[in-house]
């Protein structure tokens, strides 16, 4: 369902995006994960022809996205990052619009608007203006939008940010239920556990760069150990063995087996245990790849 190959996109001499390649197929999740500035808006833009590559080729749906943008706006819906809907309108009118722009007959548009209103809490708002809206309840309207469209390929883009915890969870379940119909989701995110919970695969990027790219669980395999001993404060006891991470005042032990602690140390320092999570992937390999030089550029 989507192709990359060599895909790069730089802004003058910088590269946004560079020789990245993978292909998942129909009916995937892909998690995008990757810190501010990591590149994953850049990708997602040039994957909804909003955005020229500077090298290199893409396909979704089948379809190239440089020489066939027309047939790939019309397989893919997206959320894109930090998106409103249209605000003198209600969240009725929106999704049904959207609907109709798509190509559904009016009595069909008027149904799936309907069920994805229902679908994400809207229904009782439904006839309200969109700018009497809140910020969340404006992205719902949106995912709602998408969720109904039917879509072959769905770009979900930090869709999340600024919502409830049950607001969330209705995104969540978008998620869920996109994939069981066989759309391919897009889901870029800061959320780890977000991304852990409902990816098949995940794409790590830094710096323009594919870090990895594999389901959760092998990420998470890759870290050293098995048990995360946390410890903070500055006079916090110190863990024998495997590998540590030095986040500012906090360290990170990875070890095989959690320790036997004694008493807490005076100065108030804080220990937890915890199974290692595909945050400590992320922990240990962003950070990796050096700014590069622009020499060969
Ligand atoms: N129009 C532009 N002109 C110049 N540089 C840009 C432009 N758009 C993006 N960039 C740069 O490209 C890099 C990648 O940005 P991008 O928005 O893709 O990152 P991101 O991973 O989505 O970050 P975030 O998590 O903060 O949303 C950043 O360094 C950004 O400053």
């Amino acid at each position: 369902m989507i192709v990359c190959e060599g895909l790069g996109r730089r802004y003058g001499d910088y590269w946004a995006l560079r020789y990245v390649s993978f292909e998942v197929g129909r009916g995937v999740v892909l998690g995008v994960l990757g810190p501010n500035g990591a590149g994953k808006t850049t990708m997602v833009r040039i994957l909804t022809t909003e955005l020229m590559p500077s090298e290199g080729k893409a396909f979704v749906a089948g379809f190239d996205v440089i020489k066939e943008a027309e047939k790939v706006r019309r397989a893919v819906a997206a959320v894109p990052q930090e998106s409103r809907p249209i605000d003198f309108l209600t969240p009725y009118e929106f999704v049904l619009s959207y609907l109709l722009l798509r190509g559904y007959s009016l009595r069909e548009a008027r149904r799936k608007t309907a069920e994805a209103l229902k679908e994400f809490g809207l229904w009782e708002t439904r006839n309200k203006e969109v700018d009497a809206l809140s910020g969340g309840m404006k992205r719902r309207v949106l995912v709602a939008a998408v969720f109904a469209s039917d879509a072959d390929v769905v770009f979900l883009d930090e869709p999340t940010t600024g919502l409830d915890v049950y607001s969330r969870r209705l995104v969540w379940n978008a998620v869920s239920e996109l994939k069981r119909r066989g759309s391919t989701v897009v889901l870029t995110t800061h959320y780890v556990e977000e991304a852990a919970a409902l990816s098949d695969v995940v794409l790590v990027i830094n710096k323009g760069r594919v870090v990895d790219l594999a389901p959760p669980d092998r990420l998470v395999e890759k870290v050293p150990g098995k048990y995360v001993v946390e410890v903070y404060g500055k006079d916090g006891l110190a863990v024998e063995g495997g590998a540590v991470l030095k986040i500012g005042d906090r360290l990170l032990y990875y070890v095989d087996a959690p320790p036997k602690l004694g008493e807490p140390s005076k100065d108030g320092a804080k220990i937890v245990i915890r199974p290692k999570s595909l945050e400590d992937f992320v922990l240990f390999n962003i950070g990796l790849i050096e700014e590069e030089s622009h020499e060969d550029d």
